[in-house]
């Protein structure tokens, strides 16, 4: 009989917890040992990078952090609760309350405006029109759209359409916000907009778990998590706080 872990909820627990994660792809050829059993707690207010090379498990990790996939095994806790018994519509209801989502090739709906398309969640949730519009003109003001509400995504820049996501993902002011490569389908400039918007919204206390290739995005975060062959490789925060993991070069050593 399989064990349900304790979902104790504290008043200072993590906003985002896992433990023991295990996820494999079975997929057309051999089985992708995606997450080979992560351990990690975000912090409330914390801007953790995860960073490690192509087909390291960082998506999948993030997927399962976010109920978007199931793990085979381990478990996921969102401000102290457990998830394990969260049928898909929960986890739906809990990202538009607790997670904001960003990623890569922004997927807005090409047949919405940018106001509809900043707006859903939060009419989805619940929120009155009255007050979607308010939450719309705010974020779309502060993420410089101004003039761009009527626009459908489809004539925007990619810069302007990640910062459309971007708002999406904010409008019901969500504890956490997961980001999967938010700049990999932007030119430099695109990516130091992100880079820049991201550091605003920390620095206003958003806590945000972000996955990325890009150096300079990484270095925005205050705490960058190495992925390496499904594993934490290395997880350092960047004021000089000694590494809570094994190291890379650990890791290469053990495959070897
Ligand atoms: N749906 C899937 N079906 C089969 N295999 C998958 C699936 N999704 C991912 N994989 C495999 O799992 C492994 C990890 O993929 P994942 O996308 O999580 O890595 P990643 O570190 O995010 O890579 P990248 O940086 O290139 O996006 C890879 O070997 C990938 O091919």
């Amino acid at each position: 009989m399989s064990r349900t872990p304790p979902s104790p909820r504290a008043e200072d627990a993590p906003v985002l917890r896992a433990e023991g994660l295990v996820k494999t792809h079975h997929g057309e050829g051999a089985p992708a040992h995606a997450v080979r059993g992560v351990d990690l707690a975000v912090q409330k207010g914390e801007f953790v990078a995860v960073t490690g090379p192509s087909g390291a498990g960082k998506s999948t990790l993030l997927h399962l952090l976010g109920g978007l996939q199931r793990p085979d095994s381990g478990s996921v806790w969102l401000d102290g609760e457990c998830t394990d018994a969260y049928s898909e519509a929960r986890w739906a209801v809990e990202r538009r309350r607790r997670i904001g989502i960003v990623f890569q090739f922004f997927n807005l709906v090409s047949n919405l405006s940018v106001a509809d398309n900043v707006e859903l969640p939060a009419l989805l949730a619940g929120v009155s029109p009255k007050q979607a519009r308010a939450e719309r003109e705010e974020l779309l003001a502060e993420l410089g759209l101004e003039g761009k509400e009527r626009s459908m995504p489809g004539e925007l820049s990619g810069g302007e359409q990640q910062r459309v996501a971007l708002a999406r993902a904010l409008v019901n002011h969500p504890p956490l916000l997961l980001a999967d490569e938010p700049a990999g389908s932007l030119d430099s400039k695109g990516t130091r907009e992100v880079t820049r918007l991201l550091s605003r919204f920390h620095q206003r206390g958003q806590t945000i778990l972000l996955v990325t290739h890009d150096a300079r995005l990484a270095s925005a975060a205050d705490r960058v998590i190495s992925f390496f062959d499904g594993r934490i490789a290395d997880d350092a925060a960047l004021d000089g706080t000694p590494s809570r993991g094994v190291g890379i070069s650990g890791v290469l050593e053990l495959k070897d």
